[in-house]
């Protein structure tokens, strides 16, 4: 063990208190930002891929039958089997189920299985559709289920996630992002193909998620009139709701008084411990928990909660470093990254066994906080914080913070140990702490920019979104602000119908801004280079910072700088990373983040491909390339603009706030007419991030729609 005088103290201890030695790291290390950019499901990283699959060879058949046995010997002790006929029997005598359980209780892999086993869902009704928040939890569940039911993944059990579809006509059982299924319904409005739609975490409460709830009760409504009226092929849709929390009221008044349904018990307990003080440094006692757990406690890999990829890489240098200075008789530490940007071959791989003598040690965001099992997971460190987004809808400014969690997500958290065994969860902050969080996360639709769901819901047909049927409404401004932005990017006209340009952003896999973006590229003949910057800024960052090499990095930052500010200095880093064909040294000295070039190498192939398929042509800039590339990004953010003043401040153009540059940035201390940001974060102040300079006269061509008003007046420099 390192030595120095860290130790952090847990209540509920039962042997002697746990000591780790040396915070040198805490000063070593980067200070972690706020309002670092993660990327979340179904985010174009995805890779593309599509495999259709066959029925399973006879050997194949003997080993999976094999494997199913030793499965069902297991799954028989689920809490959730006890109560399989009630099950069964409350799906078959209700439209909707409200199905409530905790975690670990069998109810996302279990429950499929049963409708199947008793005919609710066959090839004759339809497949059974099981949506979850996140693609990683959909492809896991997909290939444990389907060892479990003895099929090849894709045969008879599946997955769909964006770019990725591993499921077949044979497919009863379907996994998928709830963003692909609302993705479905643009295709197959009825959901026909399917008898039963499982809302799985509706706790969650994502702005999918909310949008899903609202357009299959209206479907379930719609093929109820259809049967009742003798049309063939219909049958009626079941739904069911899947939660954690016992919230399940709220879930059964809004789906006309569905039944609920309560499954008692867990298979293995989950032993808590909190700190005795509140933790400054929570990154730091992560550190030092770690350690604690690994000199101190018996077999079994550690699953640490961060906020963002910036933290998960920071401490897995850490623990790299100081696992390296154990003592030979001591395990090794084997730290796995797992964030949603990390291309999804390298997310599998925290489902792998970790080596003999080897304690692997997952650093994850809450991308791991639902629905997955790790297997070998017995220690949960839960730091307390994620980051969330959010969206002042008065003046139109979004944000992404690191806020505390609620209780409903602590428990998810600590859920994720004693799945295969009894578990512990070492939670860095006091008792009193988490008593005082919010029950459950405030619902996605009521913090969120809402142009992406709005959009979404038009292309599926719901025009009238101020009177759709919403869980929870979204604010009346929420709604207008996301309506006059797509209206601002020329998605809708002045009626609310969506235009056949808005039409064509529903089907990207971005942001309706990037959508924008990408589209007009064409018309400035620059769409590649859009497309490589587009995919740069999906990840935290191309640098690597060593915690005590920031002078160096900040000089090899210097030889990028694009004086048009950070869009183009990244496009030079990319031109220059190619320049040396990726040269391995070169990346090292410029102190380049080899993973993350590969992960926008990755996006931006992805990119390409869906823009070849939308008949998109990607052409390079012919006249003044850097304007051109300005301009196509102006027609997406023109409301991350704002205007130099008298006094040497900014002042955004929407919302007319004071903003500063952020010291990260090329354009920190510049003073030019007019800069277009990616995005806007609070910390001491309001800060501005991936900043370039554009011209005021840019503006009103930009968005004509949006600037054609007094917008500009009230925020011009003189
Ligand atoms: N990929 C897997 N590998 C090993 N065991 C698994 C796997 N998936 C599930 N299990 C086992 O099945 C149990 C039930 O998992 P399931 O996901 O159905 O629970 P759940 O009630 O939906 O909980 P949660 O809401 O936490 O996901 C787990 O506790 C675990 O023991």
């Amino acid at each position: 063990m390192a030595p120095g005088a860290k130790v952090v103290h847990f209540s509920n201890e039962d042997d002697d208190q746990f000591i780790i030695h040396d915070n040198k790291h805490a000063s070593k290390r980067r200070r972690v930002q706020n309002g670092v950019h993660e990327r979340e499901a179904d985010q174009p990283n995805d890779r593309l891929e599509s495999s259709r699959p066959k029925a399973p060879t006879q050997k194949q058949e003997k080993d999976l039958q094999r494997r199913k046995q030793e499965l069902f010997e297991f799954r028989k002790n689920l809490p959730v089997f006890t109560a399989r006929d009630q099950i069964i029997k409350g799906v078959q005598e209700n439209e909707t189920v409200v199905i409530v359980g905790e975690t670990g209780s069998g109810k996302t892999t279990q429950i499929p299985q049963f409708l199947l086993e008793c005919g609710i869902g066959s090839p004759g009704r339809g497949a059974i559709a099981v949506t979850q928040p996140r693609r990683v939890a959909a492809t896991s569940l997909a290939k444990r289920v389907a060892e479990e039911v003895g099929t090849t993944l894709g045969y008879r059990v599946g997955y769909t996630v964006r770019f990725d579809d591993t499921s077949s006509q044979h497919t009863m059982i379907k996994y998928l992002t709830d963003g692909m299924l609302l993705r479905e319904l643009l295709s197959d409005k009825l959901l026909l193909r399917y008898s039963v739609v499982m809302l799985d975490e509706a706790h969650e409460r994502t702005l999918r998620t909310d949008m899903l709830f609202g357009m299959v009760k209206e479907i379930q409504q719609t093929r109820k009139e259809m049967v009742q009226r003798g049309e063939k092929n219909v049958c009626e849709l079941k739904i069911v709701v899947m939660s954690a929390t016992l919230d399940a009221e709220k879930f059964s008044e809004y789906f006309n008084g569905a039944r609920i349904m309560y499954v008692s018990g867990r298979l293995f307990p989950v032993k808590v411990y909190n700190t005795i003080e509140p933790q400054s440094d929570y990154l730091d006692a992560a550190l030092v928990t770690i350690f604690q757990i690994h000199m101190r406690r018996p077999k079994g890999d550690i699953l640490v909660f961060l906020t963002g990829q910036e933290e998960i890489e920071t401490l897995t240098a850490l623990l790299t470093e100081y696992a390296g200075q154990l003592p030979s008789n001591v395990q090794a530490l084997l730290p796995c990254p797992l964030f949603a940007a990390l291309p999804p071959a390298q997310q599998q791989k925290v489902f792998e066994p970790a080596p003999h003598n080897t304690r692997k040690v997952v650093l994850a965001t809450n991308i791991a906080e639902t629905s997955i099992t790790i297997s070998g997971i017995r220690y949960v460190i839960d730091c307390g914080v994620a980051k969330v987004r959010g969206f002042n809808a008065k003046i139109g400014v979004e944000s992404l913070l690191v806020h505390p969690i609620s209780k409903s997500s602590a428990r998810q958290r600590m859920g994720r140990a004693g799945r295969e065994a009894a578990g512990f969860c070492y939670r860095l902050y006091t008792e009193p702490s988490f008593g005082s969080l919010e029950e459950n996360t405030i619902p996605e639709i009521k913090r969120c920019n809402l142009a992406a769901a709005v959009l979404n819901l038009k292309a599926a047909g719901v025009n009238d979104v101020l009177h759709f049927d919403y869980m929870d409404r979204p604010s009346r401004t929420s709604l207008s602000r996301a309506l006059e932005q797509l209206y601002s990017l020329s998605a809708i006209d002045d009626k609310g119908t969506l235009t056949q340009e808005g039409n064509q952003m529903a089907e990207f896999p971005l942001d309706p801004v990037f959508s924008k973006v990408l589209i007009q590229s064409q018309q400035y003949e620059c769409t590649s280079e859009v497309i490589s910057i587009i995919s740069l800024l999906s990840v935290d960052s191309v640098f690597f910072t060593p915690p005590d090499k920031r002078d160096n990095v900040a000089e090899a930052k210097k030889r990028f700088v694009h004086p048009d500010g950070d869009h183009l200095t990244l496009l030079n880093v990319l031109k220059s990373y190619w320049e040396v064909k990726g040269d391995k040294e070169w990346c090292r000295e410029n102190f380049i983040n080899m993973r993350n070039i590969k992960i926008v190498l990755d996006v931006r192939n992805q990119l390409i491909q869906f823009c070849t398929r939308m008949g998109i042509v990607s052409s390079t800039s012919a006249g003044n390339e850097t304007d051109n590339i300005l301009k196509s990004f102006l027609s997406g953010f023109f409301q991350n603009t704002a205007l130099l003043q008298p006094d040497g401040t900014y002042k955004s153009v929407v919302g007319g706030q004071t903003i500063s540059i952020h010291p990260g940035s090329s354009m920190f201390g510049k003073r030019v007419e007019a800069i277009m940001y990616n995005e806007l974060v609070f910390t001491t102040k309001q800060y501005v991030r991936g900043v370039s300079t554009v011209q005021g006269a840019w503006l009103p061509m930009a968005a004509p729609k949006y600037f054609g008003n007094s917008k500009l007046a009230s925020t011009t420099t003189t």
